[in-house]
Protein backbone atom coordinates (compact mmCIF):
# COMPACT_ATOMS: atom_id res chain seq x y z
CA UNK A 1 0.00 0.00 0.00
CA UNK A 2 1.06 3.33 -0.70
CA UNK A 3 1.88 5.39 2.52
CA UNK A 4 1.91 9.15 2.27
CA UNK A 5 4.01 11.57 4.16
CA UNK A 6 2.88 12.00 7.87
CA UNK A 7 4.35 14.73 8.64
CA UNK A 8 2.32 17.70 7.29
CA UNK A 9 5.48 19.95 7.83
CA UNK A 10 7.22 19.09 5.02
CA UNK A 11 7.94 21.09 2.36
CA UNK A 12 6.98 20.09 -0.69
CA UNK A 13 10.09 20.69 -2.35
CA UNK A 14 12.01 18.85 0.14
CA UNK A 15 14.29 16.63 -2.23
CA UNK A 16 14.04 13.18 -1.24
CA UNK A 17 16.45 10.32 -2.83
CA UNK A 18 13.56 7.74 -4.49
CA UNK A 19 15.71 5.45 -6.33
CA UNK A 20 19.07 3.66 -6.40
CA UNK A 21 20.45 1.47 -9.31
CA UNK A 22 23.53 -0.35 -8.61
CA UNK A 23 25.69 -2.19 -11.73
CA UNK A 24 28.20 -4.62 -11.20
CA UNK A 25 29.74 -6.40 -14.90
CA UNK A 26 32.02 -9.03 -14.90
CA UNK A 27 32.30 -10.51 -18.17
CA UNK A 28 35.32 -11.78 -18.78
CA UNK A 29 34.99 -11.36 -22.83
CA UNK A 30 34.91 -7.66 -24.01
CA UNK A 31 32.88 -8.24 -27.10
CA UNK A 32 30.48 -9.20 -24.48
CA UNK A 33 30.75 -6.68 -22.14
CA UNK A 34 28.65 -3.25 -21.90
CA UNK A 35 30.67 -0.34 -22.23
CA UNK A 36 30.49 2.67 -19.50
CA UNK A 37 27.59 4.57 -20.87
CA UNK A 38 25.48 1.63 -21.31
CA UNK A 39 26.29 0.35 -17.75
CA UNK A 40 25.37 4.02 -16.71
CA UNK A 41 21.77 3.35 -18.96
CA UNK A 42 21.34 0.33 -16.73
CA UNK A 43 21.84 1.82 -13.57
CA UNK A 44 19.62 4.55 -14.46
CA UNK A 45 16.50 1.88 -15.23
CA UNK A 46 17.57 0.22 -12.49
CA UNK A 47 16.62 3.26 -10.17
CA UNK A 48 13.60 3.63 -12.07
CA UNK A 49 12.22 0.32 -11.16
CA UNK A 50 14.00 0.51 -7.92
CA UNK A 51 11.42 3.30 -6.62
CA UNK A 52 8.55 1.37 -7.82
CA UNK A 53 7.66 3.96 -10.74
CA UNK A 54 9.85 3.63 -13.70
CA UNK A 55 7.93 6.54 -15.25
CA UNK A 56 9.61 9.01 -13.01
CA UNK A 57 12.48 8.63 -15.21
CA UNK A 58 10.58 10.23 -18.10
CA UNK A 59 10.01 13.52 -16.04
CA UNK A 60 13.81 13.93 -15.24
CA UNK A 61 14.84 17.50 -15.63
CA UNK A 62 18.69 17.06 -14.74
CA UNK A 63 21.17 14.76 -15.71
CA UNK A 64 24.57 14.94 -13.88
CA UNK A 65 27.33 12.09 -14.73
CA UNK A 66 30.82 12.42 -13.04
CA UNK A 67 33.67 12.18 -15.76
CA UNK A 68 35.36 8.96 -15.96
CA UNK A 69 38.55 7.46 -17.60
CA UNK A 70 35.79 7.36 -20.84
CA UNK A 71 36.13 9.22 -23.32
CA UNK A 72 32.32 10.07 -24.15
CA UNK A 73 31.51 14.11 -24.35
CA UNK A 74 27.99 13.90 -23.25
CA UNK A 75 27.08 10.65 -21.58
CA UNK A 76 23.87 12.36 -20.05
CA UNK A 77 22.51 12.87 -23.27
CA UNK A 78 22.48 9.04 -24.01
CA UNK A 79 21.02 8.24 -20.53
CA UNK A 80 18.56 10.62 -21.23
CA UNK A 81 17.69 9.76 -24.74
CA UNK A 82 17.62 5.62 -23.13
CA UNK A 83 15.16 6.80 -20.23
CA UNK A 84 13.37 8.52 -22.26
CA UNK A 85 14.20 12.17 -21.02
CA UNK A 86 15.78 13.48 -23.94
CA UNK A 87 15.52 17.16 -23.36
CA UNK A 88 16.95 16.85 -19.79
CA UNK A 89 19.89 19.54 -19.11
CA UNK A 90 22.88 17.43 -19.09
CA UNK A 91 26.03 18.00 -17.15
CA UNK A 92 29.30 16.62 -16.86
CA UNK A 93 31.70 17.14 -13.91
CA UNK A 94 35.57 16.92 -14.46
CA UNK A 95 37.67 15.33 -12.60
CA UNK A 96 38.38 17.15 -9.24
CA UNK A 97 34.43 18.08 -8.91
CA UNK A 98 33.18 16.43 -6.16
CA UNK A 99 30.39 13.53 -6.94
CA UNK A 100 28.98 14.93 -3.08
CA UNK A 101 28.46 18.51 -5.25
CA UNK A 102 26.43 16.74 -8.08
CA UNK A 103 24.28 15.60 -5.09
CA UNK A 104 23.78 19.08 -3.65
CA UNK A 105 22.91 20.35 -7.03
CA UNK A 106 20.29 18.54 -7.91
CA UNK A 107 18.95 18.63 -4.08
CA UNK A 108 19.23 22.44 -4.15
CA UNK A 109 17.50 22.78 -7.11
CA UNK A 110 14.41 20.64 -6.42
CA UNK A 111 14.52 22.57 -2.82
CA UNK A 112 14.31 25.59 -4.56
CA UNK A 113 11.34 24.76 -6.85
CA UNK A 114 13.25 24.86 -10.35
CA UNK A 115 13.35 21.08 -11.09
CA UNK A 116 11.06 18.65 -9.94
CA UNK A 117 13.38 15.37 -10.63
CA UNK A 118 16.76 14.44 -10.90
CA UNK A 119 19.27 11.96 -11.67
CA UNK A 120 22.88 11.39 -10.75
CA UNK A 121 24.33 8.74 -12.65
CA UNK A 122 27.88 7.30 -13.94
CA UNK A 123 29.95 4.46 -14.30
CA UNK A 124 33.59 3.02 -15.18
CA UNK A 125 34.10 -0.37 -17.67
CA UNK A 126 37.76 -0.41 -16.82
CA UNK A 127 37.96 -3.88 -16.37
CA UNK A 128 36.57 -4.47 -19.85
CA UNK A 129 39.01 -2.46 -20.93
CA UNK A 130 41.81 -4.44 -18.69
CA UNK A 131 40.47 -7.45 -20.73
CA UNK A 132 40.96 -6.26 -23.73
CA UNK A 133 44.38 -5.53 -23.59
CA UNK A 134 45.34 -8.93 -21.68
CA UNK A 135 43.46 -10.77 -24.83
CA UNK A 136 44.74 -8.43 -27.51
CA UNK A 137 41.18 -7.32 -28.38
CA UNK A 138 39.19 -3.69 -29.29
CA UNK A 139 36.93 -2.07 -25.87
CA UNK A 140 35.88 0.61 -28.63
CA UNK A 141 33.34 3.50 -26.80
CA UNK A 142 30.66 5.29 -28.67
CA UNK A 143 31.87 8.80 -29.77
CA UNK A 144 29.78 11.10 -29.49
CA UNK A 145 29.71 14.79 -30.59
CA UNK A 146 27.39 16.89 -28.33
CA UNK A 147 28.36 18.93 -25.56
CA UNK A 148 26.71 18.82 -22.28
CA UNK A 149 24.34 21.97 -21.25
CA UNK A 150 26.92 22.33 -18.29
CA UNK A 151 30.29 21.67 -17.78
CA UNK A 152 31.72 21.63 -14.19
CA UNK A 153 35.27 22.06 -14.09
CA UNK A 154 38.15 22.46 -11.15
CA UNK A 155 39.59 25.79 -11.35
CA UNK A 156 43.31 24.42 -11.13
CA UNK A 157 45.04 20.72 -11.45
CA UNK A 158 45.03 18.43 -8.58
CA UNK A 159 48.35 17.85 -8.69
CA UNK A 160 51.58 20.63 -9.51
CA UNK A 161 53.99 20.30 -12.26
CA UNK A 162 56.49 20.19 -10.00
CA UNK A 163 55.52 17.52 -8.08
CA UNK A 164 55.24 15.79 -11.39
CA UNK A 165 58.83 16.42 -12.06
CA UNK A 166 59.89 14.92 -8.94
CA UNK A 167 58.10 11.54 -9.75
CA UNK A 168 55.02 11.50 -8.43
CA UNK A 169 52.39 10.07 -11.41
CA UNK A 170 49.98 8.62 -9.63
CA UNK A 171 47.66 9.29 -6.33
CA UNK A 172 48.84 6.60 -4.66
CA UNK A 173 52.72 8.31 -4.22
CA UNK A 174 50.63 11.46 -2.67
CA UNK A 175 48.90 9.89 -0.70
CA UNK A 176 51.78 7.74 0.53
CA UNK A 177 53.57 11.33 1.67
CA UNK A 178 50.30 11.78 3.63
CA UNK A 179 50.19 8.65 5.51
CA UNK A 180 54.29 9.39 6.70
CA UNK A 181 53.26 12.55 7.95
CA UNK A 182 50.04 11.15 10.13
CA UNK A 183 52.44 8.44 11.63
CA UNK A 184 54.97 10.88 12.36
CA UNK A 185 52.86 13.43 13.89
CA UNK A 186 51.08 10.42 16.19
CA UNK A 187 54.70 9.03 17.05
CA UNK A 188 54.48 5.18 15.32
CA UNK A 189 57.19 3.11 14.79
CA UNK A 190 57.22 2.27 11.00
CA UNK A 191 56.51 -1.57 11.63
CA UNK A 192 53.32 -1.23 13.82
CA UNK A 193 52.40 1.39 12.03
CA UNK A 194 51.98 -0.50 9.03
CA UNK A 195 50.35 -3.65 10.93
CA UNK A 196 47.86 -0.68 12.12
CA UNK A 197 46.45 0.18 8.38
CA UNK A 198 46.91 -3.32 7.62
CA UNK A 199 44.15 -4.07 10.34
CA UNK A 200 41.99 -1.74 9.11
CA UNK A 201 41.84 -2.97 5.63
CA UNK A 202 41.57 -6.18 6.92
CA UNK A 203 38.21 -4.49 8.74
CA UNK A 204 37.42 -3.13 5.47
CA UNK A 205 37.66 -6.41 3.32
CA UNK A 206 35.55 -8.33 5.85
CA UNK A 207 32.67 -5.52 4.84
CA UNK A 208 32.99 -6.32 1.50
CA UNK A 209 31.77 -9.46 2.44
CA UNK A 210 29.01 -8.84 3.60
CA UNK A 211 28.20 -6.10 0.52
CA UNK A 212 26.11 -8.31 -2.21
CA UNK A 213 28.00 -5.27 -4.95
CA UNK A 214 31.35 -5.47 -3.67
CA UNK A 215 33.60 -6.70 -6.23
CA UNK A 216 36.34 -8.32 -4.30
CA UNK A 217 34.19 -10.26 -1.31
CA UNK A 218 36.81 -13.14 -0.33
CA UNK A 219 37.97 -11.37 2.75
CA UNK A 220 41.57 -10.45 3.16
CA UNK A 221 43.75 -11.20 6.26
CA UNK A 222 45.81 -8.02 6.97
CA UNK A 223 49.46 -9.97 6.46
CA UNK A 224 48.14 -9.86 3.11
CA UNK A 225 47.23 -6.90 2.58
CA UNK A 226 50.19 -4.95 4.78
CA UNK A 227 53.19 -6.78 2.90
CA UNK A 228 54.15 -7.18 -0.73
CA UNK A 229 53.91 -10.44 -2.68
CA UNK A 230 53.70 -11.12 -6.39
CA UNK A 231 49.97 -10.92 -6.48
CA UNK A 232 50.55 -7.61 -4.13
CA UNK A 233 53.02 -5.08 -5.22
CA UNK A 234 54.55 -2.45 -2.99
CA UNK A 235 53.47 0.69 -5.05
CA UNK A 236 54.44 3.70 -3.04
CA UNK A 237 55.82 2.84 0.12
CA UNK A 238 54.05 1.87 2.71
CA UNK A 239 50.88 0.79 0.07
CA UNK A 240 50.79 -2.06 -1.41
CA UNK A 241 48.22 -2.50 -4.14
CA UNK A 242 45.78 -3.65 -1.40
CA UNK A 243 45.76 -0.25 0.05
CA UNK A 244 45.02 0.79 -3.38
CA UNK A 245 41.80 2.04 -4.51
CA UNK A 246 40.75 -0.63 -7.18
CA UNK A 247 39.83 1.04 -10.39
CA UNK A 248 39.53 -2.27 -13.11
CA UNK A 249 36.08 -2.43 -11.73
CA UNK A 250 33.18 -2.64 -14.70
CA UNK A 251 30.55 -0.57 -11.69
CA UNK A 252 27.86 2.13 -12.32
CA UNK A 253 25.56 4.15 -10.13
CA UNK A 254 22.71 5.94 -10.46
CA UNK A 255 20.55 8.13 -7.77
CA UNK A 256 16.94 9.00 -8.61
CA UNK A 257 16.01 12.42 -6.62
CA UNK A 258 12.67 14.56 -6.83
CA UNK A 259 10.80 15.86 -5.05
CA UNK A 260 8.23 15.31 -1.83
CA UNK A 261 5.47 16.41 -3.57
CA UNK A 262 6.23 14.59 -6.75
CA UNK A 263 7.08 11.37 -4.94
CA UNK A 264 3.32 11.63 -3.70
CA UNK A 265 1.58 12.58 -6.70
CA UNK A 266 3.73 9.46 -8.23
CA UNK A 267 2.74 7.42 -5.24
CA UNK A 268 6.42 6.38 -4.84
CA UNK A 269 6.39 3.61 -1.37
CA UNK A 270 6.94 5.89 1.87
CA UNK A 271 9.58 3.14 2.26
CA UNK A 272 12.01 3.63 -0.41
CA UNK A 273 12.57 7.44 0.65
CA UNK A 274 16.01 8.08 1.83
CA UNK A 275 16.12 11.98 2.72
CA UNK A 276 19.24 14.28 2.39
CA UNK A 277 19.95 16.05 5.47
CA UNK A 278 23.06 18.23 5.04
CA UNK A 279 25.38 18.42 2.33
CA UNK A 280 28.82 20.43 3.02
CA UNK A 281 32.04 20.81 0.80
CA UNK A 282 34.99 22.94 0.61
CA UNK A 283 36.57 23.63 -2.70
CA UNK A 284 39.84 25.54 -1.59
CA UNK A 285 42.35 23.38 -3.87
CA UNK A 286 46.07 23.27 -2.20
CA UNK A 287 48.51 21.24 -4.02
CA UNK A 288 50.09 17.97 -1.53
CA UNK A 289 52.72 19.46 -1.06
CA UNK A 290 52.57 23.17 -0.26
CA UNK A 291 50.08 22.33 2.87
CA UNK A 292 50.75 23.53 5.72
CA UNK A 293 50.45 20.02 8.08
CA UNK A 294 50.39 16.89 5.16
CA UNK A 295 48.48 15.08 8.02
CA UNK A 296 46.40 17.74 8.03
CA UNK A 297 42.75 18.51 5.93
CA UNK A 298 40.85 22.00 7.60
CA UNK A 299 38.46 21.61 4.44
CA UNK A 300 37.67 18.08 6.29
CA UNK A 301 37.44 19.61 9.70
CA UNK A 302 35.36 22.50 8.65
CA UNK A 303 32.93 21.05 6.50
CA UNK A 304 32.68 17.79 7.89
CA UNK A 305 31.97 18.98 11.23
CA UNK A 306 29.07 21.87 9.55
CA UNK A 307 26.95 18.52 8.02
CA UNK A 308 26.83 17.57 11.11
CA UNK A 309 26.23 21.36 12.69
CA UNK A 310 23.32 21.29 9.65
CA UNK A 311 21.68 17.63 11.08
CA UNK A 312 21.83 19.20 14.58
CA UNK A 313 24.22 15.80 15.28
CA UNK A 314 27.20 15.27 16.74
CA UNK A 315 29.16 12.43 15.28
CA UNK A 316 28.13 10.23 18.46
CA UNK A 317 24.36 10.50 16.63
CA UNK A 318 26.52 8.84 13.42
CA UNK A 319 24.43 4.83 13.16
CA UNK A 320 25.97 4.21 9.06
CA UNK A 321 29.10 5.68 8.84
CA UNK A 322 31.13 5.51 5.48
CA UNK A 323 34.21 7.13 5.51
CA UNK A 324 35.64 7.71 1.76
CA UNK A 325 38.77 5.50 1.21
CA UNK A 326 40.89 6.16 -2.08
CA UNK A 327 43.84 5.25 0.02
CA UNK A 328 44.14 4.43 4.00
CA UNK A 329 45.56 7.97 4.57
CA UNK A 330 42.28 9.57 3.59
CA UNK A 331 40.36 7.78 5.97
CA UNK A 332 42.49 8.39 8.99
CA UNK A 333 42.95 12.24 8.42
CA UNK A 334 39.00 12.27 8.13
CA UNK A 335 38.55 10.66 10.89
CA UNK A 336 41.21 12.39 13.32
CA UNK A 337 39.99 16.33 11.89
CA UNK A 338 36.14 15.13 12.63
CA UNK A 339 36.51 13.88 15.67
CA UNK A 340 35.57 9.59 14.20
CA UNK A 341 36.73 6.83 15.74
CA UNK A 342 38.10 4.22 13.42
CA UNK A 343 37.09 1.69 16.13
CA UNK A 344 33.87 0.78 14.54
CA UNK A 345 32.54 -0.02 11.49
CA UNK A 346 33.92 2.75 8.55
CA UNK A 347 32.28 1.76 5.51
CA UNK A 348 29.23 0.69 3.74
CA UNK A 349 30.56 -0.70 0.57
CA UNK A 350 34.20 -2.43 1.88
CA UNK A 351 36.11 0.52 1.08
CA UNK A 352 37.76 1.03 -2.85
CA UNK A 353 40.31 -1.41 -2.58
CA UNK A 354 37.40 -4.26 -1.91
CA UNK A 355 34.31 -3.01 -2.47
CA UNK A 356 35.66 -1.32 -5.84
CA UNK A 357 37.02 2.30 -6.93
CA UNK A 358 35.64 3.22 -10.25
CA UNK A 359 37.64 6.48 -10.35
CA UNK A 360 35.30 9.19 -10.36
CA UNK A 361 32.40 7.44 -9.46
CA UNK A 362 33.06 5.78 -5.87
CA UNK A 363 30.58 7.97 -3.84
CA UNK A 364 27.39 7.31 -6.51
CA UNK A 365 28.36 3.51 -5.66
CA UNK A 366 28.59 4.16 -1.76
CA UNK A 367 25.73 6.61 -1.26
CA UNK A 368 23.59 3.99 -2.97
CA UNK A 369 24.45 1.52 -0.46
CA UNK A 370 24.21 3.63 1.92
CA UNK A 371 20.48 4.85 1.28
CA UNK A 372 20.35 0.57 1.07
CA UNK A 373 20.93 0.25 4.37
CA UNK A 374 19.21 3.21 6.12
CA UNK A 375 15.87 1.83 4.54
CA UNK A 376 16.52 -1.23 6.11
CA UNK A 377 17.01 0.63 9.53
CA UNK A 378 14.26 3.27 9.32
CA UNK A 379 14.98 6.31 11.39
CA UNK A 380 18.96 6.06 11.54
CA UNK A 381 21.15 8.74 10.69
CA UNK A 382 23.97 7.69 7.90
CA UNK A 383 27.24 9.86 7.50
CA UNK A 384 29.31 10.04 4.36
CA UNK A 385 32.34 11.47 3.17
CA UNK A 386 33.42 12.36 -0.27
CA UNK A 387 37.20 13.30 -1.57
CA UNK A 388 38.14 14.81 -4.96
CA UNK A 389 41.73 14.92 -5.73
CA UNK A 390 44.77 14.23 -3.59
CA UNK A 391 42.64 14.95 -0.17
CA UNK A 392 42.20 18.22 -2.45
CA UNK A 393 37.70 18.98 -1.67
CA UNK A 394 36.25 17.82 1.03
CA UNK A 395 32.33 16.46 0.36
CA UNK A 396 29.68 15.51 3.31
CA UNK A 397 26.64 14.06 3.30
CA UNK A 398 23.95 12.88 5.91
CA UNK A 399 21.04 10.60 4.93
CA UNK A 400 18.01 9.14 6.97
CA UNK A 401 14.75 7.85 5.63
CA UNK A 402 13.10 10.13 8.39
CA UNK A 403 12.91 14.23 6.97
CA UNK A 404 15.92 16.43 8.20
CA UNK A 405 14.88 18.53 11.74
CA UNK A 406 15.75 21.53 9.54
CA UNK A 407 14.92 20.07 5.58
CA UNK A 408 17.80 19.81 3.44
CA UNK A 409 20.99 22.32 4.48
CA UNK A 410 23.76 23.02 2.28
CA UNK A 411 27.02 24.65 2.89
CA UNK A 412 30.17 25.74 1.46
CA UNK A 413 33.24 26.12 3.32
CA UNK A 414 35.38 27.05 0.68
CA UNK A 415 36.55 30.32 2.04
CA UNK A 416 37.04 29.36 5.91
CA UNK A 417 39.12 26.66 4.53
CA UNK A 418 41.09 29.09 2.44
CA UNK A 419 41.55 31.65 5.14
CA UNK A 420 42.68 29.16 7.78
CA UNK A 421 45.31 27.21 5.92
CA UNK A 422 46.59 29.20 3.01
CA UNK A 423 49.65 26.88 0.48
CA UNK A 424 53.28 27.71 1.64
CA UNK A 425 55.23 29.41 -1.04
CA UNK A 426 56.96 26.01 -3.19
CA UNK A 427 60.37 26.80 -4.92
CA UNK A 428 63.16 25.21 -6.55
CA UNK A 429 66.35 24.82 -4.55
CA UNK A 430 69.99 24.58 -5.87
CA UNK A 431 71.72 24.45 -2.78
CA UNK A 432 70.38 24.45 0.88
CA UNK A 433 69.11 22.33 3.40
CA UNK A 434 65.58 21.84 5.10
CA UNK A 435 63.46 18.82 7.43
CA UNK A 436 61.27 16.15 5.64
CA UNK A 437 57.89 16.73 6.63
CA UNK A 438 56.47 13.90 4.27
CA UNK A 439 58.61 10.66 2.23
CA UNK A 440 57.68 7.68 0.23
CA UNK A 441 59.57 5.40 -1.81
CA UNK A 442 57.73 4.86 -5.54
CA UNK A 443 58.21 1.47 -7.05
CA UNK A 444 58.35 0.07 -10.44
CA UNK A 445 57.78 -3.53 -10.90
CA UNK A 446 59.27 -5.10 -8.01
CA UNK A 447 61.80 -2.60 -7.24
CA UNK A 448 61.97 0.77 -5.04
CA UNK A 449 62.73 3.13 -7.71
CA UNK A 450 62.74 7.08 -6.29
CA UNK A 451 62.65 8.18 -2.73
CA UNK A 452 60.63 11.26 -2.68
CA UNK A 453 60.40 14.04 -0.26
CA UNK A 454 58.18 17.06 0.77
CA UNK A 455 60.81 19.42 2.67
CA UNK A 456 60.00 22.55 4.77
CA UNK A 457 62.95 25.16 4.13
CA UNK A 458 64.24 27.17 7.10
CA UNK A 459 62.53 30.42 5.28
CA UNK A 460 58.92 28.60 6.08
CA UNK A 461 58.67 27.75 1.96
CA UNK A 462 58.59 23.97 0.78
CA UNK A 463 60.15 22.32 -1.63
CA UNK A 464 60.14 18.87 -3.40
CA UNK A 465 63.43 16.58 -3.75
CA UNK A 466 64.27 12.64 -4.99
CA UNK A 467 66.59 10.52 -4.52
CA UNK A 468 67.19 7.23 -6.01
CA UNK A 469 70.20 5.75 -4.24
CA UNK A 470 69.24 2.23 -3.21
CA UNK A 471 70.65 2.07 0.55
CA UNK A 472 68.57 5.39 0.99
CA UNK A 473 65.40 4.06 -0.09
CA UNK A 474 66.11 0.65 1.90
CA UNK A 475 66.67 3.05 4.94
CA UNK A 476 63.61 4.48 4.58
CA UNK A 477 61.27 1.66 4.45
CA UNK A 478 62.67 0.24 8.30
CA UNK A 479 63.72 4.15 9.88
CA UNK A 480 60.99 7.17 10.30
CA UNK A 481 62.53 10.03 8.19
CA UNK A 482 59.78 12.45 8.55
CA UNK A 483 61.26 15.09 10.63
CA UNK A 484 65.10 14.22 9.93
CA UNK A 485 67.33 17.00 8.32
CA UNK A 486 68.40 16.69 5.09
CA UNK A 487 70.87 18.37 2.57
CA UNK A 488 69.69 19.97 -1.19
CA UNK A 489 71.08 19.90 -4.26
CA UNK A 490 69.36 20.32 -7.41
CA UNK A 491 66.12 18.71 -6.39
CA UNK A 492 68.23 15.50 -4.98
CA UNK A 493 68.22 15.09 -1.11
CA UNK A 494 71.04 13.70 0.87
CA UNK A 495 71.62 13.03 4.55
C1 LIG B 1 40.20 10.79 -4.94
C2 LIG B 1 40.58 9.41 -5.41
O1 LIG B 1 39.74 8.57 -5.45
S1 LIG B 1 42.19 9.10 -5.82
C3 LIG B 1 42.20 7.40 -6.36
C4 LIG B 1 42.25 7.28 -7.84
N1 LIG B 1 42.35 5.89 -8.20
C5 LIG B 1 43.50 5.25 -8.33
O2 LIG B 1 44.56 5.81 -8.17
C6 LIG B 1 43.37 3.80 -8.67
C7 LIG B 1 44.67 3.18 -8.88
N2 LIG B 1 44.47 1.77 -9.08
C8 LIG B 1 45.24 1.04 -9.90
O3 LIG B 1 46.15 1.55 -10.53
C9 LIG B 1 44.95 -0.42 -10.01
O4 LIG B 1 43.62 -0.66 -9.75
C10 LIG B 1 45.82 -1.26 -9.06
C11 LIG B 1 47.27 -0.87 -9.22
C12 LIG B 1 45.42 -1.02 -7.61
C13 LIG B 1 45.63 -2.72 -9.38
O5 LIG B 1 46.17 -2.93 -10.66
P1 LIG B 1 46.49 -4.37 -11.30
O6 LIG B 1 47.11 -5.25 -10.30
O7 LIG B 1 47.19 -4.11 -12.57
O8 LIG B 1 45.05 -4.73 -11.65
P2 LIG B 1 44.15 -5.92 -11.24
O9 LIG B 1 44.26 -6.24 -9.81
O10 LIG B 1 42.80 -5.59 -11.74
O11 LIG B 1 44.81 -7.00 -12.14
C14 LIG B 1 44.17 -8.15 -12.54
C15 LIG B 1 45.22 -8.98 -13.24
O12 LIG B 1 45.49 -8.41 -14.53
C16 LIG B 1 46.89 -8.28 -14.69
N3 LIG B 1 47.19 -7.14 -15.53
C17 LIG B 1 47.00 -5.84 -15.24
N4 LIG B 1 47.36 -5.07 -16.28
C18 LIG B 1 47.77 -5.89 -17.25
C19 LIG B 1 48.25 -5.71 -18.56
N5 LIG B 1 48.38 -4.49 -19.09
N6 LIG B 1 48.60 -6.81 -19.29
C20 LIG B 1 48.50 -8.04 -18.77
N7 LIG B 1 48.04 -8.27 -17.51
C21 LIG B 1 47.67 -7.23 -16.78
C22 LIG B 1 47.41 -8.10 -13.30
O13 LIG B 1 48.77 -8.43 -13.19
C23 LIG B 1 46.54 -9.04 -12.51
O14 LIG B 1 47.03 -10.33 -12.62
P3 LIG B 1 46.98 -11.35 -11.37
O15 LIG B 1 45.52 -11.51 -11.04
O16 LIG B 1 47.61 -12.57 -11.86
O17 LIG B 1 47.71 -10.69 -10.26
Amino acid sequence: MTQRSDNPELAPNTPVLVGIGVINQREADPAKADEAVELMVRAARAAGEDCGVPGLLKDVQRISVPKGVWTYANPAQRVGEAIGAPNATTLLAEIGILQQSLFADACQRINGGEIEAALVVGGEAKFRALQATIQGLEAPETQQDSAPDVHLEPEQEIWSEVESAAGLGMPVGFYALMESALRHAQGEDLESHRDRVAKLYEGMADVAKQNPHAWNRDGMAAEQIRNASPKNKMLAFPYTKYHNSQWNVDQAGALLFCSVAKAEALGIPRDKWVFPWASTESNFMVNTSQRVDLAGCPGARLAGKKALELANMTVDDIDVLELYSCFPSAVQIYAREIGISLDQQITVTGGMTFGGGPLNNYVLQSTARMAELLREQPGKKGYITSVSGMLTKQGFGVWSTEPGPNGFGFADLTAEARAEAPPLEMVKVDQGEGEIVGCTVLFQGDNPWRAVVVVTLPNGKRTIAYNENAELMNAMMTEEFVGRRVQLKDGVFSL
